[in-house]
């Protein structure tokens, strides 16, 4: 198979964000600081994510990094929020608002009709594995992935997909083991209590992640789509719900059935369903 050539979609400073034949591949751009997220990386990612889920060639988004450290040569995906932004309400962006943004791009992963692969070189810790959690997919360097939760060393917590959604994954005592005691697992250890898909040696990782984005593509979207939400509503309530009906609504305005409604309405007549429509 031959290799990606990436174009690059948007330049900017904390992310790279690229393309190529429907995939986007969203990387983290602060090594030196195990790519911690400060406001100016969560809005960056927040605008690279929409701009994937609105660019109609676009079906797989890869969530990986640059790296290694220039200092000394360590990969991460991302160690989660950047501690030198935190103040007191949140993280403080140029503007001097705190905010938790990051979990407004936790909910663009979630919630986008495509599939988004964590693809991860390397550390993942706090912040950075509650996203690698959220996303519909992870793989992991066989190498120098490490995964850990610092939240409770740092008097953090995220209470949503973070913890919540990785105890539906790796089950209640583990996911509690992950975040009371924040050890490191290895990318196998990670595989194993089922939070990644599977373990790549380091030089195939970016790769692999690619080749899987294709093999997805070859699928319907339609069927993508509705199998992602379908697997996202038992866990996201009434939203998920909303989001799955959502998509079953485009499906119906699409039937001659529906085409019937909108013109009778336009046209002041009462519709005219026809006989034998209601299909067993
Ligand atoms: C990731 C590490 C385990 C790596 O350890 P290692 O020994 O390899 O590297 P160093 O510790 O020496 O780090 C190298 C270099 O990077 C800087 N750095 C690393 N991580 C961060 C960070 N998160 N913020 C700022 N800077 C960081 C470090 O200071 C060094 O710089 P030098 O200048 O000294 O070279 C280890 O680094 C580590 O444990 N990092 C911290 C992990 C962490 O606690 N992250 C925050 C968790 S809380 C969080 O992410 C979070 C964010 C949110 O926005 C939320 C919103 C809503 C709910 C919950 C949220 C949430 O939990």
């Amino acid at each position: 198979m031959k290799s990606p050539n990436w174009q690059t979609a948007i330049e900017f400073e904390d992310i790279t964000y690229k393309k190529c034949d429907g995939v986007a591949r969203i990387a983290f751009n602060r090594p030196n600081v195990r790519n911690a997220f400060r406001p100016k990386t969560t809005s960056e990612l927040y605008k690279a994510f929409y701009d994937a889920q609105e660019d109609t060639s676009i079906g797989v988004v890869l969530l990986s990094a640059e790296g290694p450290s220039t200092k000394d040569g360590v990969y991460s995906f991302c160690s989660g929020g950047d501690q030198k932004a935190r103040g007191q309400q949140g993280y403080v962006g140029e503007d001097g608002m705190h905010r938790l943004n990051i979990l407004e791009v936790q909910r663009l992963i979630r919630f986008m009709p495509k599939v988004v692969i964590a693809v991860v070189p390397g550390w993942a810790v706090g912040g950075g594995h509650s996203l690698h959690v959220v996303c519909d997919m992870s793989l992991a360097s066989k190498e120098h992935a490490i995964f850990k939760q610092t939240d409770a060393d740092v008097t953090s917590f995220d209470g949503g997909y973070g913890s919540a959604y990785l105890a539906k994954m790796v089950g209640q005592k583990k996911a509690r083991e992950i975040f009371f005691l924040g050890r490191n697992y290895s990318a196998q250890e990670a595989y194993e209590m089922g939070m990644v898909n599977a373990v790549i040696p380091h030089n195939e990782l970016e790769a692999t992640a690619y080749q899987w984005a294709q093999e997805v593509l070859e699928k319907s979207p339609t069927s993508i789509k509705m199998l992602k939400f379908a697997m996202n509503l038992t866990d996201d309530g009434m939203v998920g719900q909303q989001v799955f009906a959502g998509e079953a609504t485009r499906l119906a305005y699409m039937t001659d059935e529906a085409k019937e409604g909108r013109n009778a309405f336009l046209e002041k007549r009462k519709p005219n369903f026809g006989k034998n429509k209601w299909i067993p």
